[in-house]
């Protein structure tokens, strides 16, 4: 790609899509600039990535072609504020922020500016992150591919219609913490029965790793999967058996209910 990516904050999230193009090599060091609030951040991912950075938002804002904000939702009005003078004519504004719409882009900055609302996760770090996104008519379909085509560098990318995208941080945003609960309760359990801590979990991820390609490789239904595993009167439908009694499923739904709630009220 022949652009410049801008990030304006570059914690958690930001970092990890960082890893993941620099590793990804769709874009040369050169032409990704970061800003954050403090000057120990910039010095953490100068040292780590060597890209470029700046304690100024304007400075990344001047120069990207792709800008991507990446600080929390409530910081966005502001951080539009002090940079929509300074950007380019064509730059494609890209928000990552949980709650934020199209349209609290479009009135931040006041004009008919390319937006895209995305909604990435953290393994973007290892290449395998899960990105929702949608974007508003100002943008080109070959401007959408081009935002697209970078996310891609470190996962996959899905089309999600914008009503749809406040949920989205409840399954595939959110998600990777229940999963790494879920896997830490595992390995505990594990723990528990005698197994080595550190072989508990790499039993545990890779079995987490290995079920999820299994949903998406095969086709097959997940109930489907899961009867596959359970041998009749085996071990398995006790373990089924026991999670159905502490409402597992209900849990999880609740859960991503009470995250959905949330991301509405974020702004
Ligand atoms: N964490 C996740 O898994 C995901 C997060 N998101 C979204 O990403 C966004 C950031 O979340 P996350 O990375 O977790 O949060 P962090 O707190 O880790 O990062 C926030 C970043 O914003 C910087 N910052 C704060 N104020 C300013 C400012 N005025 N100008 C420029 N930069 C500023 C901070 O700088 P400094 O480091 O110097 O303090 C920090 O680098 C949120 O909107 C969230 O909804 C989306 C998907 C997943
Ligand atoms: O916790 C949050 O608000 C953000 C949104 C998705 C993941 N982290």
């Amino acid at each position: 790609m022949n652009k410049t990516i801008g990030f304006i904050g570059a914690g958690k999230m930001a970092q990890a899509m960082i890893e993941g193009i620099v590793k990804s090599h769709v874009i040369p060091k050169e032409k990704i600039i970061a800003s954050a609030m403090t000057e120990k951040t910039l010095e953490k991912i100068k040292r780590k990535y060597n890209i470029v950075t700046s304690l100024h938002n304007q400075e990344v804002a001047r120069v990207a072609d792709i800008l991507i904000l990446a600080v929390k939702p409530d910081l966005h009005e502001l951080v539009i504020e002090e940079i929509q003078s300074e950007i380019k004519q064509k730059a494609i504004i890209v928000t990552i922020a949980a709650g934020i719409s199209l349209m609290d882009i479009e009135r931040a900055f006041g004009t008919k500016v390319r937006a895209v609302r995305t909604m990435p996760n953290t393994p973007a770090l290892v290449g395998e992150g899960m990105t929702a996104l949608c974007a508003n008519d100002y943008l080109s379909e070959e401007e959408l591919l081009e935002v697209e085509h970078l996310f891609t560098s470190f996962g996959q990318t899905e089309r999600v219609e914008e009503k749809l995208m406040d949920a989205v941080p409840s399954i595939s945003g959110s998600s990777p913490a229940y999963v790494y609960l879920l896997i830490e309760a595992m390995a505990d359990g594990g723990v528990r029965q005698g197994i080595p801590r550190e072989k508990a979990y790499r039993l545990a991820a890779q079995a987490v790793l290995g079920a999820a390609k299994m949903v998406l490789e095969t086709g097959i239904h997940p109930g489907e999967l899961k009867d596959q595993v359970c041998t009749p009167g085996g071990a398995t439908i006790e373990a089924v058996a026991a999670l159905e009694r502490n409402q597992f499923r209900g849990a999880i739904m609740t859960a991503m209910e009470s995250c959905t709630k949330k991301v509405k009220s974020l702004l």
